[in-house]
Formats: structure tokens, sequence, C-alpha cells
């Protein structure tokens, strides 16, 4: 089914895929993108592999005050998950300073690695969100629009339950930001649910990139952002990572007015990003799936 939405320019495809459900929430961009070297692609996962085998002790010295940047783990509600963040790591001296605190004599190899991957997936978030405006005829806002966010690279690792049973890797939640891309290698585990609520399972490819809508789109009330958590099973290990664009501090998200009629009516009223998610990162804010709608909803 993909197949009908990769032939025509691109403009086709993003519509074909706004205006069905699932089957166009995975986007198989292979035939409009093929930016991400092969090589690349694989190089990635043996740099995950290396940095989640380091010892724990190592590991933890990764810390932020920022949440999901240092070393996230050992959650007893997510045992099997394991993550590190880096801000901006298209550029490489962002990244050089994570890998130097895990590697104190350097490992240049893996910096240049994450940052090559996260440079050619921005490239790639650009594209996308350029057809959205453009399809939504608001491109006059694009440059504004790019201004207001920057990057955050995660990069994920989930251990294999060791069992057939499956047990839960990461719990249900949307995105908060603006787009993701994911990218992992070929154990299964991530669910999508669709708009009217089954689970559905995302069949990994080596040439498939997720593409998911965050709720600072969602706002935009067109878009859908899907709610979506990890389910594992078996022995394998599964690596995922994924380019997280979101709104800088400090910028007020609101829907562009010429998006806003009786059929789609305002759902949030303006917000800055960073402030809302001092809410998110509440205890009550973590256990509310309809964070940014309680946050700011209309
Ligand atoms: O590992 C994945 O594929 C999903 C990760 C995810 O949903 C997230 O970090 O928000
Ligand atoms: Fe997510």
């Amino acid at each position: 089914m993909a197949r009908r939405l990769w032939g025509g320019k691109e403009k086709t495809v993003l519509r074909g895929y706004m205006n069905q459900k699932f089957v166009s929430f995975q986007m198989d961009l292979k035939k409009i993108f093929e930016k991400v070297p092969l090589e690349l692609r694989k190089a990635i996962f043996a740099a995950l592999q290396e940095l989640f085998d380091l010892p724990l002790q190592t590991k933890i010295l990764n810390v932020s005050k920022k949440p999901y940047r240092g070393y996230v783990g050992q959650y007893p509600m997510v045992p099997l998950f394991e993550s590190m963040g880096i801000d901006d790591a298209n550029v490489y001296e962002n990244v050089e300073s994570m890998t130097n605190i895990m590697w104190p004599h350097g490992n240049p190899s893996f910096s240049k690695t994450i940052q090559s991957f996260s440079e050619q997936l921005s490239e790639l978030d650009q594209i996308i969100r350029k057809m959205i405006l453009e399809s939504l005829g608001v491109e006059k806002y694009l440059e504004e629009h790019m201004n207001s966010t920057n990057y955050l690279l995660g990069v994920m690792k989930y251990k294999g339950p060791q069992t057939s049973d499956t047990k839960v890797g990461l719990t249900t939640h949307s995105d908060k930001n603006i787009v993701t891309i994911l990218y992992q290698n070929e154990v299964e585990g991530l669910e999508v649910m669709t708009k009217d609520g089954k689970w559905i399972s995302y069949r990994p490819s080596p040439d498939s990139f997720v593409v998911m809508i965050g709720d600072s789109l969602h706002k935009l009330r067109r878009l859908h952002s899907p709610f979506h958590r990890v389910m594992m099973s078996g022995n394998e290990a599964r690596y995922s990572a994924g380019l997280f664009s979101i709104p800088k501090g400090g910028n007020i998200i609101k829907a562009p007015e010429e998006l806003v009629d009786e059929e789609h009516p305002l759902l949030f009223k303006p917000f800055d990003h960073v402030e809302f998610l001092k809410y998110y990162y509440t205890e009550k804010g973590q256990r509310d799936q309809f964070a940014l709608r309680t946050y700011c909803g209309v």
C-alpha cells in the first residue's frame, strides 16, 4: 500500500499520507530520499551497540539537567529501556562532548557516525516539514517555522526480555515535539495506535524510516499525532535512533490563522514549548496522556 504513496511528486506523497490513516503513517521514503547511505545506516547500529555495551558506571556519567539528554535507564516501569539524547547532534562538537564523557580518550568514528546520521535525517525532516506546510497552503511561514526549531537525537536500546511473553519496552505516549523520524534495527517492537484505537505493529526494514507527527504539529488540527509504544519479546536487543524536531523555548507556538475555520476550530491556545515541558515532566504531567490538551487545550 505504501507503493501508492511513492510514485508522484513530493506533494502527492504527503497528501496521500495525510488523508489516510495508519498506512500513511509508515511512509517508505526510499523513492524520494536516498540520502542516508547504506553504510551509514549500518554503522549507526554498530555505534549504538558500542555505546550501550559500555559499563553502567560509565553510562551514568552522562548526566544532564534537561530531561532525556543524559543517560536514562534502569527505570522500574521500563526495565528493558535505556536511552541517551544529544541536542543538535547534527553539529559535530555537540556529539563530541558526549563522546568524550563516554570515552575519555575520544572516539571520533562514533562521533562522526552519530553526527552524519543526524545531519542526513535533519535534511529529511526539513523536506517533510516543507511538504507539510506546502500541502496546508501555509508555506509562507516556512522560514519562520524552521528558525524556531532545533533537533534532539535520541538513541535507544531495548533489551530482549528473554521470554516469549511480550513485555513493555516503552509505555504508551504521543511525542510532544513537531516531527519524529525513527530508524531501527530488524527487531520488531514499535506499535502505533490507529485513530480508531487499534494497535498496529511496525515491520522494520533497513530501507524504511518511520515518520511521526508530534503534538506540537497536531495543534494544526489537521495532522494526527498517534499514540505509540514499544513491546518486546524474545532475546534480541532492539536499537533505535530518533531525530526529534522541537520548538525552541521562548517561541510562542500557534496555529496560523489561515488554518482555523469552522470545520477546524482552534485546539490549543498559543503556548511556549519549554514552559509546557515544565508541566509535562511533573508527576501529574507524566501520567497525563493528553498533557498538551490539559496544559493549553481550548
Ligand atoms: O524506539 C522507538 O522506536 C520509539 C521511541 C519513542 O517513541 C520515543 O523516543 O519517543
Ligand atoms: Fe515516541
